[in-house]
């Protein structure tokens, strides 16, 4: 008898509902409302939308920073309200990378140190050419001995990527991960991440306040009031992009 093998994909992260309040009683706030959103694999995505709309919550809520007043996040499948405070710190250590606007680097190290923390942290002792590749992969191979006061900021956002990287998450969130760089070092990046998802099958996840930015992701995912309020392709281009985001601040 001849079985037939059932191919599964999972989704990387699903939202399902998704509220996150802040506060009681007159001072309460809804930062995110009912969100529901899948982020497909391989694909990079760009959340956008005004001040105060909820994206960092958006991105806090997927990546098990924070954990919602209602709904559910899954990553891998895994339900994340399951989870007790240890295992849901183990999923994200090893299931999830995240990188921020402002690199969070340890000056004192190198950026191979500095890339091997997390399996570090995990108990392992990385092998010399797993850091290797790490770096190879965001274009740093020659910079492995170089501490984060001797590298541009765009090489500093790469060695992040790289730690982000390093336990090949299911997801990569990045918050403003171009917002402290300069137009022709955000290209760089934005690129080097575009090539992550294009060649690896990365996911890639990233809030951004950039039109051109977002138009290097598949989708840009619209937010206003902790709601979703519209979703459009990054080939829409950057000056569709920033039409559509510019209503939503007149709303
Ligand atoms: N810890 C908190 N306590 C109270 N209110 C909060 C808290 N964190 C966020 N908020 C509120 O939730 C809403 C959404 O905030 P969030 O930071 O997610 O927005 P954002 O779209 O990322 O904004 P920005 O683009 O300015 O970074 C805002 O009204 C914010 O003031």
């Amino acid at each position: 008898m001849t079985t037939t093998p059932t191919v599964r994909a999972t989704v990387p992260v699903e939202l399902r509902s998704v509220t996150r309040c802040h506060g009681t009683g007159e001072h309460a706030v809804t930062a995110l409302d009912a969100v529901t959103l899948r982020f497909a694999a391989g694909t990079m995505t760009a959340v956008m939308g005004p001040s105060g709309s909820g994206k960092s919550t958006l991105l806090h809520c997927a990546a098990g920073i924070e954990r919602p007043t209602s709904g559910e996040v899954l990553i891998d499948g895994t339900e994340l309200g399951g989870l007790d405070e240890n295992a849901l710190t183990l999923l994200r250590r090893d299931r999830v990378g995240f990188v921020f606007q402002s690199f969070n680097l340890v000056t004192a190290l190198t950026a191979a140190q500095n890339a091997e923390l997390p399996l570090r942290l995990a108990g392992r002792r990385p092998a010399a050419d797993e850091v290797a590749a790490a770096l190879a992969r965001v274009g740093l191979a020659d910079r492995a001995g170089h501490r984060p006061g001797e590298l541009s900021g765009g090489q500093r956002q790469r060695v992040a990527i790289a730690r982000a990287l390093i336990t090949r998450p299911a997801v990569l969130f990045a918050d403003e991960p171009t917002g402290a760089l300069d137009t022709r070092t955000s290209r760089t990046v934005l690129r080097m991440l575009r090539e992550l998802v294009d060649t690896q099958g990365q996911t890639v996840v990233m809030v951004t306040h950039d039109p051109a930015a977002a138009a290097y992701a598949d989708q840009v995912v619209l937010l206003a009031d902790g709601r979703l309020a519209g979703e459009l392709p990054g080939a829409a281009g950057a000056e569709a992009i920033a039409a559509r985001t510019a209503a939503l601040e007149v709303r």
